[in-house]
C-alpha cells in the first residue's frame, strides 16, 4: 500500500463523538510508552503526525487519522501507567472500554508489546477482554532494534509459547521497529488485505 494522504481528523474522549464516516478502522493500543504513536508515524512515514514522548502518558485521548481517504487509524492512550492519578485512570479505562465496545467500524486492533518484555498480566487481561468482546486483534512486537537478533528471537518465541497457554491458536503477529522501519511493508500489506476483505461491508 502506498500512503498518499494521512490527516489528523480529531481527538476526543467519547466514542459517540468519533468520526461518522463509514470507513474501516484500525486501533493501536498497549502499555504507556510501548511505542504506539511512534509506530503510527513510522507506518505513515511522517515525523510528527502522532505525538511522541519519552515520558509515558503522552497520548491521552482517542485520536483519529484518516488514511488515503479510505480508512482510519486510531491512536489511543496507553494503559497501565501508574503515574496518572487513580481517578483519571478509571476515566481512561472507561472511555477506552467504551470505544472498543461501541465502535462498529473497528475491524482490527493492534496490541503492542515491547519486544524486550515477558508477558505481563495487564496485556494478557486486555487480550482476554478483546476476545470476550469478539474484537479481532493482532500482536505487534515493538522496539525490535533494542535487542540483538538471537535474544529477540528467543524472547518472541517464549512470548508466543506463553500465549498458547491461554489461547488455542496465535493471532497474527508483527515484529516492528519505528527506528529502523522494520515490519512496515508487512504491516501495510496486512491492512490492505483486511480492507479488501471488508470492502463489501462498508459499501
Ligand atoms: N529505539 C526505539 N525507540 C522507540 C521505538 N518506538 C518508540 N520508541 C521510543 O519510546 C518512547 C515512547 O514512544 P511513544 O510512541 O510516545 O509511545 P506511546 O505508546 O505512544 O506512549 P503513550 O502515548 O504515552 O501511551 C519514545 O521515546 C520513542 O522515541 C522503537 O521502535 N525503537
Ligand atoms: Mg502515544
Amino acid at each position: 500500500m502506498k500512503i498518499t494522504s494521512a490527516e489528523f481528523v480529531m481527538s476526543n474522549s467519547n466514542v459517540t463523538k468519533a468520526p461518522k464516516d463509514r470507513l474501516p478502522e484500525y486501533a493501536f493500543i498497549g502499555r504507556s510508552n510501548v511505542g504506539k504513536s511512534s509506530l503510527i508515524n513510522m507506518l505513515m512515514e511522517r515525523k510528527d503526525l502522532a505525538k511522541i514522548s519519552g515520558k509515558p502518558g503522552k497520548t491521552q485521548l482517542i485520536n483519529h487519522f484518516k488514511i488515503n481517504d479510505e480508512w482510519f487509524l486510531v491512536d489511543l492512550p496507553g494503559y497501565g501507567y501508574a503515574q496518572v492519578s487513580k481517578k483519571k485512570r478509571v476515566i481512561f479505562q472507561y472511555f477506552i472500554e467504551n470505544y472498543f465496545k461501541e465502535r462498529e467500524q473497528l475491524v482490527c486492533t493492534f496490541v503492542l508489546i515491547d519486544s524486550r518484555h515477558d508477558p505481563q498480566k495487564i496485556d494478557l487481561d486486555f487480550m482476554q477482554f478483546l476476545g470476550e468482546n469478539q474484537i479481532p486483534f493482532c500482536i505487534v512486537f515493538t522496539k525490535a532494534d533494542k535487542l540483538g537478533s538471537s535474544k529477540l528471537n528467543k524472547q518472541i518465541t517464549s512470548y508466543k509459547k506463553k500465549l498458547l497457554q491461554y489461547w488455542e491458536s496465535l493471532p497474527n503477529t508483527f515484529l516492528t521497529s519505528s527506528s529502523t522501519g522494520l515490519g512496515r511493508k508487512e504491516f501495510l500489506e496486512f491492512i490492505d488485505g483486511v480492507n479488501e476483505d471488508v470492502a463489501e461491508d462498508f459499501k
